[in-house]
């Protein structure tokens, strides 16, 4: 991969989007950062650090931040779209005038859009209809922003229906520190990716009520036949929810304590409210609004996930977290693949 012929803008300055663009930069790429900040962006500027969004890492200068799109996104080989998950469809509106058509672009936000229960990709193909679906990817799997900005090994999933583009992908973030896998599943790897969150929101929970060590593996392991039920219906090979992008973001997720997902979880199950806990961030934990997204699709689509929809009723319904314990566990008793991949 030639670094000084290959231009790449990042389109996106939280945590996840400077921590890539060090990635890239470190690799040797010069880069446009979109910052959608002014103070943020001068904050990198003169300081090299995102102090907001990503503390005490230093940032190269060939990292290059800018409040303007259509710096970022024209006349580049590939474009990294990591926005929150709400904010997709605006500034895929916005791209779509600067974007070049054979550019490939890469997502790597998580997320289902409330209203109409898109993923990233499908927002980027409705905004931005001239690019094709070869030139479309996702970058998904088990990375906190943090360790991989410490260069801490890490080990992700690159999605495409194209193999050329998932294998382009593969090669422009693959380094000793960050190996990248492929598949051509990118809607299994962006529901493992979206449903993981409102699960690690559930595994917060767990442990916020000091609930003990037994529940939040039952939680897990039933959480991934959510996953497994849902991806199914909506399209999803069921061993891409095995891997890195399903599985393995599931297991970092609900055990870390660097998740803000699961950070949400445990503060509501030690009594704080939700309201409280957000207007308290200025991170984004994608599970609150993806877990909106997961409920209605059940309703929708007719699948039974018990787990999402409690924690839909805890986060939005008021209800307590001991009686979502108690109600998933009266439950009618089960065989334990009873709808596994089918809904
Ligand atoms: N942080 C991680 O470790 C990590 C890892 C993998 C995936 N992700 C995903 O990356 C996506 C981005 O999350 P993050 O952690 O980088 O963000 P963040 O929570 O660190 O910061 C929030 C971001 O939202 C931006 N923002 C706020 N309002 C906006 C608007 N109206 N339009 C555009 N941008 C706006 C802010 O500038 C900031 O960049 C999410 O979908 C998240 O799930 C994050
Ligand atoms: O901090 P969270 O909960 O948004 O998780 C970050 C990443 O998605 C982990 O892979």
């Amino acid at each position: 991969m030639d670094t000084a012929t290959t231009k790449i803008g990042v389109v996106g300055a939280g945590s996840w989007g400077t921590a890539l663009a060090k990635l890239l930069a470190d690799k040797g790429f010069v880069l446009d950062l979109w910052v959608f900040e002014q103070e943020v962006r001068e904050q990198i500027e003169t300081d090299r650090e995102n102090k907001v969004f990503l503390p005490d890492i230093k940032l190269p200068d060939n990292i290059i931040p800018t409040n303007d799109l259509d710096i970022a996104v024209k006349d580049k080989n590939l474009v990294l779209v990591v926005v929150p998950s709400h904010c997709m469809r605006d500034v895929a509106g916005r791209i779509k005038d600067f974007i070049n058509p054979g550019t490939i672009v890469v997502t790597a936000s998580k997320g289902i859009e409330n209203k109409t229960h898109l993923t990233m990709t499908q927002i980027l193909e409705e905004k931005i209809d001239f690019l094709s679906k070869e030139n479309l990817a996702v970058l998904s799997g088990p990375s906190f922003a943090k360790e991989v900005a410490n260069k801490v090994p890490t080990v992700v999933a690159a999605a495409s229906i194209s193999r050329d583009t998932a294998e382009y992908v593969q090669k422009i973030f693959s380094c000793p520190t960050f190996r990248v896998y492929i598949n051509d599943d990118p809607i299994g790897t962006q529901i493992g990716g979206a449903v993981k969150n409102v699960l690690a929101i559930a595994a917060g929970i767990c442990d916020g009520m000091s609930m003990g060590l037994n529940p939040r593996a039952a939680l897990i392991t039933r959480g991934l036949t959510e996953m497994n039920r849902l991806g199914t219906k909506l399209g999803a090979d069921p061993l891409t929810l095995s891997g890195l992008a399903g599985v393995g973001d599931l297991l970092l997720t609900c055990t870390g304590d660097l998740s803000r997902n699961y950070t949400v979880g445990k503060q509501i199950g030690e009594g704080k409210k939700l309201d409280e806990i957000i207007s308290e961030m200025r991170m984004v934990a994608e599970g609150v609004k993806t877990t909106r997204s997961v409920y209605n699709l059940s309703k929708k689509l007719g699948i039974d996930l018990p787990i999402c929809n409690e924690v839909y009723s805890v986060l939005f319904e008021g209800r307590s977290v001991e009686e979502t314990v108690e109600r998933l566990m009266n439950r009618s008793l089960k065989h334990e693949l009873d709808g596994v991949v089918d809904g």
